[in-house]
């Protein structure tokens, strides 16, 4: 589909913009948002054969998870959704079908959060990629979580469960392997997380009013994402790998393939749950918040002088060698001269 069509496309299917602060949307040079006191940004890209590969996944759910996880990082801020801007790089070999589907992932998903598509890019590649800027309001700064405000003393915890995307890579994997046991509806609900995780957007508000000191999503996996956050804090934090949250079918998945499924959640990444610290005296008022939402909230750590993060297996031994998901991490081949 050429250039000119595919905008028309996407921008018939979003429709004039509901929010009446955006002013210009998909259409002029720019868009243009009547601003609330804070902006908050955050821009995420899923590329072909690295978060995804064409023959795992429908358009729909490639589209779907492009704007999830970029939402993802205004829940872990605390922030309301806003605006999402869509720059796609498409390759000529995808059928028009393809094109209107992947919309169709995107923008079902905006419109269920109330997130407005406010603009984008469309230009030819030799991969499929998509590349989302999420823009999110709030009335003031001190309403925010950020990475730096984990203290020590403070509890660790985390939403939902862990390990289900995960899992389901390894089954992706192992397509042609002897199958795992395991009852098709688990399967699909392994599937469902990694292919259309559920950005924590009301879970995140909610931890933000209820006193959540920091927040981080869980993206790179918590060994990776709780490093991240022990680090801007400036603390240490102890978690315990047997509190963690597994995902129904997580444990069978990982034991087939002979990993540690606390392990596996805690490396694997793409939960895209929320991982916080809170006050002792605020734990209550977090429970009833994330209960009010139907939101499972599991207590794995605490947080602690020092740097860095400790793992601790059932057995009380310490853990220090678990590492999540890194881009670059692979070594890569030497480069032809
Ligand atoms: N290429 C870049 N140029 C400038 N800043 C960057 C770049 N890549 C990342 N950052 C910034 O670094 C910080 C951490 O980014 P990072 O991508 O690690 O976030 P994340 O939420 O942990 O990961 P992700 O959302 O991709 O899973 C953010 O402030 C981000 O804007
Ligand atoms: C085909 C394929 N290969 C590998 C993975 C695993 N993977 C890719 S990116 C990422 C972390 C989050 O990304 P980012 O840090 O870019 O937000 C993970 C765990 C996958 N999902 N599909
Ligand atoms: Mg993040």
């Amino acid at each position: 589909m050429r250039e000119r069509q595919l905008i028309e496309l996407i921008a018939r299917r979003c429709g004039p913009p509901r929010d009446r602060r955006v002013l210009r949307g998909i259409g002029d040079d720019a868009a243009v948002v009547a601003a609330k006191p804070v902006c908050v940004i955050s821009t995420d890209s899923l590329v072909e054969d690295v978060h995804f590969t064409l023959s795992h996944y429908t358009p729909a759910e490639i589209g779907h998870k492009a704007l999830a996880t970029a939402l993802s990082d205004l829940a872990a801020m605390g922030a309301e959704v806003g605006e999402a801007y869509l720059a796609l790089a498409l390759p000529g070999r995808l059928r028009e079908e393809f094109s209107r589907e992947l919309i169709d992932g995107v923008v079902d998903l905006a419109e269920n959060h109330g997130v407005t598509i406010a603009g984008g890019d469309v230009v030819d590649s030799s991969a499929l990629a998509l590349t989302v800027t999420v823009v999110g309001w709030a009335e003031n700064p001190e309403r925010l979580v950020y990475r730096d405000g984990a203290r020590q003393g403070q509890r660790v915890g985390v939403t939902g469960t862990l390990g289900a995307a995960g899992a389901a890579l390894l089954l992706e994997s192992y397509d042609h392997e002897p199958p795992i046991p395991l009852a098709a509806d688990q399967r699909r609900a392994l599937e469902q997380r990694l292919k259309r995780p559920r950005p924590r957007l009301r879970e995140g508000l909610l931890l933000a009013e209820s006193g959540a000191s920091a927040m981080i999503d869980l993206s790179d996996g918590l060994a990776s994402d709780a490093r991240q956050l022990a680090q801007r804090s400036g603390v240490r934090l102890h978690i315990d790998l047997a509190a963690l949250p597994l995902a129904a079918g997580v444990r069978e998945v990982a034991a087939a393939r002979g990993l540690a499924a606390e392990e596996l959640a805690a490396t694997a990444g793409e939960d895209y749950e929320l991982l916080f610290t809170v006050d002792d005296r605020r734990v209550a008022e977090v429970e009833q918040a994330l209960a009010a939402a139907d939101c499972p909230v599991t207590w794995v750590g605490a947080v602690e002088v020092g740097t860095g993060v400790v793992f601790f297996d059932a057995s009380g031994h310490c853990r220090c060698d678990l590492h999540g998901f890194e881009h670059g991490r692979v070594a890569a081949k030497p480069e032809r001269d």
